[in-house]
């Protein structure tokens, strides 16, 4: 947690979600369901906001039944449609109930788009098996489950449908977390290689990459490695969950329906020039490890 007690909630709250202006036409995703695992966390939360105010009924995921219950409940009040889905992504038969659950509730599935994730920052060098373990079966397990089930239903049911994961930039500047660079690349080149095998089943599958999106999920970073974030592209400063949100859309509407197999990244700039040290810059390039 942040050690100010002070400090104001990371990132957009419901209000401001629920009115956000968007390039989006309301109804581009009219009468379409789209799953939203992670969405009731930070970018997830815009995304569920997002589809749901172009016309979606979004079902979020999540393990914290609370969370998912106050955001469908802050939706309902807008008369937008949402319902809750507790369910973790590491376990494949709860997965697999979540989307039969989902398909009887609605009868169809259009779009996944799979937010759910996170890491913690250390040293590579000091990774336990455990704690290794938890990062590539949350992050890339995790994401191949919801996209195996989905995929699956899809094919049996002769039905389109479209998966956005949302990645982090693998290529530059991202330090601390290799854990996560390592299921993060598995995820990309595995939306590569299914979105030429499920092309045939109508099924477009791209990732999104942020860079520094200011959510809750910093807190498991340090107050001074936070404060360098917004330092780390040219653009000088944090993007918002919104702007992830209008990239997935991007390619959940009818927008990407000629695009699959994509990286959209929404770093300002940063896989171009910035370096981002979760775990604190060491002297050796020139930081003083905070
Ligand atoms: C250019 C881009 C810049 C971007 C800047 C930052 C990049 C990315 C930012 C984000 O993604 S922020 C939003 C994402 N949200 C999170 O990351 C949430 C916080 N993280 C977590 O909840 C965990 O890290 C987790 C692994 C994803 C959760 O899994 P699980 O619930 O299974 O884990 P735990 O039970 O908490 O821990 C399991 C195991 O992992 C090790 N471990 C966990 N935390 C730490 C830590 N802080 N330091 C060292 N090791 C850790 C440890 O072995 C744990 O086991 P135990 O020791 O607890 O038995
Ligand atoms: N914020 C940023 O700067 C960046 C974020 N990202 C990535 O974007 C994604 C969203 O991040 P952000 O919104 O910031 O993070 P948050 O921590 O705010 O949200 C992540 C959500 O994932 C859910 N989740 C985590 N593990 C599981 C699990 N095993 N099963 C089901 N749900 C799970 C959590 O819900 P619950 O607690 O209910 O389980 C949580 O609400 C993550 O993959 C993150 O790594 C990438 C680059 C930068």
């Amino acid at each position: 947690m942040t050690d100010d007690t002070t400090a104001a909630k990371l990132g957009l709250t419901d209000a401001e979600l629920a009115v956000h202006p968007t390039v989006f036409a309301s109804g581009a995703l009219k009468d379409r369901v789209v799953v939203v695992s992670g969405g009731a966390g930070g970018i997830g939360r815009a995304i569920a906001w997002l589809c749901a105010r172009l016309g979606a009924h979004v079902a979020v995921v999540g393990r914290n039944q609370t969370k998912l219950d106050s955001l469908v409940a802050e939706m309902a009040d807008r008369d937008l449609k949402a319902s809750a889905y507790v369910t973790d992504i590491r376990e494949p038969d709860a997965v697999n109930a979540l989307f039969d659950t989902v398909w009887a509730a609605h009868g169809r599935v259009d779009g996944l788009i799979n937010s759910a994730g996170g890491q913690f920052p250390q040293a590579a060098i000091d990774f336990s098996v455990k704690g290794w373990n938890a990062v590539i079966n949350t992050n890339l397990n995790g994401t191949w489950y919801m996209m195996q089930a989905a995929a699956q239903r899809w094919r049996d049911h002769k039905h389109p449908g479209n998966i956005v994961n949302i990645v982090v930039v693998t290529t530059h500047g991202l330090h601390g977390i290799a854990h996560t660079i390592a299921a993060r690349s598995g995820v990309i080149g595995l939306s590569r290689a299914v979105a030429v095998e499920w092309a045939p089943l109508n099924i477009r599958v791209n990732c999104v990459a942020p860079g520094v999106i200011e959510t809750e999920g910093w807190n498991v970073y340090s107050p001074a490695a936070r404060a360098a974030y917004p330092r780390s592209n040219p653009m000088m400063r944090n993007g918002t969950t919104f702007d992830v949100a209008e990239a997935c859309v991007y390619f959940a509407a009818p927008s990407g329906k000629f695009v699959t197999g994509e990286m959209l990244t929404v770093d300002g700039g940063g896989q171009l020039w910035g370096e981002t040290w979760t775990t604190g810059k060491p002297a050796y390039f020139g930081g003083d490890d905070t």
